[in-house]
């Protein structure tokens, strides 16, 4: 396989079931993180390794490294594995994406920007979504009439915080997730709701729905629900762990353990909640955006400048929210007719957004 993000979150647990399944990994591709990648090398013996920065190469114990966006893309192209698992966090990850399936690859996406910003010019045929709630609708999903869907939220850092004190909470805390051990980013767009709404776009996209919706599950616990036609509901139900989306995503069928199944009696109980807006304002724009999904660039590309902002320490938790609905206001409008496009006006949010 090709790993784009093998020293971020999902890629450490893509290395874990390449171990357990002894699958061969092909490129490494990382960012910084120099003294995990080596570690990796070792382990792994990739061909080919990919890294963020040029000043970074003379610290990467191997002969054949590179540096940048456009090595990625080139090592896509010049690999003879037939598997792209795309790790990368943000819009980065876009090109990658588009590329693997140029090459008629196929992708193993944890990198959901891809689907958010451009989900109409990507084509599914070899494409097997990583996050969690999806392959719980995935794995829920038979041939019978379906009245909607419902994906589950933890509620975030911030679920249980008085409203009154989110303004001045710390990068640190804001970093806390309930759950799960995720990357920054990703870790901050659930505590704002940003990432239900990412999964939203990613499932309208994916099952070609809108009758999609989300509540809080605080446990982690159940991901997803499918509502049949008939009245009944099924529930996906898993520990929280990404080793199983992931060899799922990679291998397509899993008969093995992959995780310890959830002790319902340990468990004891399950809690839901609505998603309030007062404390998650963007889920006030969840219809629009569900109505119009062209929408997902702009919601991405004014969130990765909000959230760089707020982990410098130059904005408030709370205005990260308020850039991106600044965004959408401004930007509610826009027509997205091509992958051009696509670029295009990410940059045109971004420059808005103060990047
Ligand atoms: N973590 C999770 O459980 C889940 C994540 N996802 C999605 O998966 C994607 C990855 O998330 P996660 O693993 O948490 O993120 P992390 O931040 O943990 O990992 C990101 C990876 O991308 C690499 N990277 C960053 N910038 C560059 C660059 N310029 N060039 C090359 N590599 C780069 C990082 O390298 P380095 O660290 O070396 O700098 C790291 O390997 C995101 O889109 C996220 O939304 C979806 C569902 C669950
Ligand atoms: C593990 C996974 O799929 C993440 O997307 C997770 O769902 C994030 O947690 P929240 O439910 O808090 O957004
Ligand atoms: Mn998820």
């Amino acid at each position: 396989m090709i790993l784009l993000g093998s020293t971020g979150s999902i890629g450490v647990n893509t290395l874990a079931i390449a171990k357990k399944y002894n699958l061969n990994v092909e490129v490494l591709v990382a960012g910084r993180n120099i003294e995990l990648l080596n570690q990796q090398i070792k382990e792994f013996n990739p061909k080919k390794v990919v890294v963020g920065f040029e000043s970074d190469i003379k610290f990467v114990n191997h002969t054949n490294v590179t540096f940048g966006e456009e090595a990625i893309l080139e090592a896509i192209e010049n690999s003879s594995s037939q598997t792209v698992v795309n790790a990368l966090v943000g819009f980065l990850g876009l090109k990658p994406t588009l590329k693997a399936i140029e090459c008629g690859k196929k992708v193993a996406l944890a990198n959901k920007e891809s689907l958010v910003v451009a989900g109409k010019f990507i084509n599914q045929e070899k494409l097997s979504p990583i996050d969690s709630e999806h392959f719980g609708l995935w794995y829920l999903l038979q041939d019978k009439e379906i009245e909607s869907m419902t994906i589950t939220a933890s509620g975030g850092s911030f679920r249980d915080y008085p409203l009154e004190n989110l303004k001045n909470v710390s990068i640190k805390e804001a970093l806390n997730h309930p759950n799960w051990k995720m990357g920054n980013k990703i870790t901050i767009d659930s505590a704002t709701m940003t990432n239900k709404i990412f999964e939203l776009i990613e499932a309208a996209w994916l099952f070609n729905t809108n009758k999609i919706d989300a509540i809080i599950e605080r446990k982690s616990l159940i991901h997803a629900l499918v509502n049949f036609k008939d009245g009944s509901t099924t529930a996906h139900i898993a520990n929280a762990s990404m080793q199983l989306p992931i060899a799922y995503a990679i291998l397509g069928k899993v008969d093995e353990e992959i995780l310890k199944p959830v002790d319902l009696v340990e468990v004891g109980s399950f809690e839901f909640q609505k998603i309030e807006q007062e404390r998650y304002p963007l889920w006030e724009y969840k219809n629009e955006i569900l109505n119009n999904l062209d929408l997902g660039v702009i919601l991405n590309a004014s969130n990765e400048v909000a959230v760089e902002k707020f982990l410098n320490g130059k904005i408030g938790f709370l205005d990260i929210s308020k850039i991106t609905i600044k965004a959408l206001e401004k930007f509610y409008d826009i027509k997205a007719n091509s992958i051009d496009d696509i670029f295009r006006i990410d940059k045109e949010v971004r420059n808005y957004c103060g990047a």
